[in-house]
């Protein structure tokens, strides 16, 4: 896979190049498994890797190697006449083309690629920038993962703040406006228990009527007013429902100046005390 196909970057030309082994003839995946040659310094496949580590070097009669230093096999082998190497013709071809194989059956003395490594610059260079391309790609994912499982980690933290706060809620802490709510209905409630409590005289509610309108001047809005007045005129049990559900559908923050009825006035005024002050 290539993560990076929309953008050229630096390693962008191995995914379209072939990037053969030194050592044999095949391709090599510079994003998966390959190596470098121990002594040449160039690309190897595994098996190729492989194959050299494992493989005995031996020596003909006159004490050079009878297997090619770079793939460690047989062939038409060039002997070096400074030292013992010997390098087969199949892996100076791949390495260093027809150029390569007329250097090697030039008349004269042929000198090897380990005692004259500046012969074998090209492909030693070509490995150093393969290598250094895979190192930058490498980075660059690592980077990219990194980004990715901070990305996580970030989506991760926001999810679990929401369900902090969505079972905040649920737990009972409220927000502002359901503490609102749940001030109002129990405001309600009291306000129907003592409606029906049969020993709270008929004074008394109007003392707790009158008050709740006094309390109501810079909370409520007139129809909440109007409902309340008219639970006093008609009796607890018809206001009584009308009263809670328009409470419920309340906004807060309009001043409104009630609409007191003069009985009302009249009777709070006698310093009876209802127990709500
Ligand atoms: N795709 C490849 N797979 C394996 N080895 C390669 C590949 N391309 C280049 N090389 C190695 O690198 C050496 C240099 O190759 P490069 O393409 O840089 O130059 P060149 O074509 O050989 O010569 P020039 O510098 O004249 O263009 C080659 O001789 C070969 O050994």
């Amino acid at each position: 896979m290539n993560p990076f196909s929309d953008v050229e970057h630096p390693w962008s030309w191995m995914h379209r190049e072939e990037i053969g082994c030194s050592s044999c003839p095949a391709q090599l995946n510079p994003f998966d498994i390959f190596f470098t040659h121990p002594v040449m310094k160039t690309l190897q496949c595994e098996k190729c890797s492989e194959f050299y580590s494992n493989g005995l070097f031996t020596t003909d009669a006159e004490g050079y190697y009878e297997h090619c230093r770079w793939c460690a096999d047989g062939g038409t082998l060039y002997g070096c006449d400074k030292c013992v190497e010997s390098f087969c013709k199949q892996c100076v071809l791949r390495n260093l083309g027809r150029v390569g194989v007329t250097e090697c059956e030039a008349s004269g003395k042929w000198v090897c690629y380990i005692c004259d490594s500046s012969k074998v610059a090209k492909p030693v260079e070509f490995a150093q920038r393969v290598k250094k391309c895979v190192k930058l790609h490498d980075i660059a994912l690592e980077e990219q993962q990194k980004k990715k499982e901070l990305n996580r980690l970030k989506r991760q933290r926001v999810l679990a703040a929401q369900q902090r706060a969505k079972s905040k809620r649920s737990d009972g802490e409220s927000t502002d406006e359901e503490e609102i709510e749940r001030q109002l209905l129990g405001f309600v409630k009291v306000f129907e228990k003592m409606i029906e409590d049969e020993d709270v005289d008929h004074r008394t509610k109007r003392l707790v009527l009158a008050k709740i309108i006094e309390s109501s001047e810079n909370e409520s809005e007139p129809e909440f007013k109007e409902d309340l007045a008219s639970s006093d005129e008609n009796g607890p049990s018809t206001s009584k429902p009308k009263a809670r559900v328009n409470l419920l559908s309340k906004k807060k923050g309009k001043k409104v100046v009630p609409q007191k009825k003069e009985s009302s006035e009249d009777e709070s005024s006698d310093g009876s005390s209802s127990g709500f002050d």
